[in-house]
């Protein structure tokens, strides 16, 4: 027997994302767009407030901004639902600590990206910095986006620095140079470089490369259309709806396990 669609509530619905997603839950058969909801106060022309969008959800899912988002989780695990998928980016470490805290209430799908492509990279990244290690193989991670664009680095690139980081066993934190300018000296071993272009309608391009003397490895992704985003939001919706309590990443929801 058809399994009943996974009613879905869209918050941030009037962002680039937001109708993004609700232009895709239209067209998948396994899903219902149930509401959507946009900032307190901007009700009508088919957006309802925060509360009766969550009532009628299974899932909600959130591209907005990282203090709406937390705000959002905590909302849900105060009412025991509904399940989460949260897209936005630039957490502070505050932020991430109410997610989890949510996360022990109500399951939580959060991925700087949902590009199914670029996850799989992730898992490339971190066999590669494991294998190269950090003494003669300098790390770079290079991210450019759009001219909207108000997080930098992206959520990917710090998805990225983590895979390095954790392929050579280390904090991403305590090596990590997000911005060089000046005299800068020279480059200690084992650092994980950042590097930032932001620029009219780029949706997102990502590379990493790993430079030794003599050579160098580069691996990259460019998105597209943001539409991949969406289809890889829905596949983390059909996966949370009804989970149990956690915090999940995509590798989770893509079965790719620990690289
Ligand atoms: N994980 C992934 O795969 C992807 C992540 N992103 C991330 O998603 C986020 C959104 O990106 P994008 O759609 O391009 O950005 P937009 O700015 O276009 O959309 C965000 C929307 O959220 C709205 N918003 C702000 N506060 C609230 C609130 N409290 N409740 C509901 N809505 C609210 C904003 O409203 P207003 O317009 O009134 O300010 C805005 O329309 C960013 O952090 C981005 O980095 C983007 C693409 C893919
Ligand atoms: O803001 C965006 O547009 C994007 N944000 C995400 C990020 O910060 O990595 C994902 C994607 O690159 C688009």
């Amino acid at each position: 027997m058809a399994q009943p669609p996974i009613r879905i509530a869209i918050s941030g619905a009037l962002g680039r994302m937001g109708r993004q997603m609700a232009n895709a839950v239209r067209a998948d058969a396994r899903l219902a767009l149930a509401a959507r909801f946009h900032r307190p106060g901007s009700v009508g022309d088919g957006l309802v407030s925060r509360g009766e969008a969550l009532a009628v959800a299974d899932v909600v899912i959130d591209f907005t901004t990282p203090a709406a988002s937390a705000d959002l989780a905590s909302f849900c695990a105060e009412r025991g639902g509904p399940a989460l998928v949260l897209g936005s980016t630039g957490f502070d470490a505050a932020e991430l600590a109410t997610i989890a805290a949510a996360a022990k209430t109500v399951a939580i799908v959060r991925s700087g990206s949902f590009s199914l492509g670029l996850n799989m990279l992730v898992g490339l990244v971190g066999r590669a910095a494991r294998a190269l290690g950090p003494q003669d193989w300098d790390a770079e991670i290079f991210e450019a986006h759009h001219r909207h664009k108000v997080d930098a680095p992206s959520g990917t690139a710090l998805m990225l620095g983590q895979a390095v980081a954790g392929g050579r066993g280390v904090e991403l934190d305590a090596v990590a140079r997000r911005v060089r300018d000046g005299v800068t000296g020279a480059r200690p071993a084992g650092e994980i470089g950042f590097a930032v272009a932001r620029g009219g309608g780029i949706i997102g391009e990502h590379s990493v490369s790993f430079c030794a003397e003599g050579e160098t490895v580069t691996v990259s992704h460019a998105a597209g259309d943001r539409i991949m985003f969406a289809r890889g939001a829905i596949a983390a919706a059909l996966w949370v709806a009804g989970r149990a309590p956690g915090e999940y990443d995509m590798r989770d929801v893509l079965g790719f396990g620990a690289s």
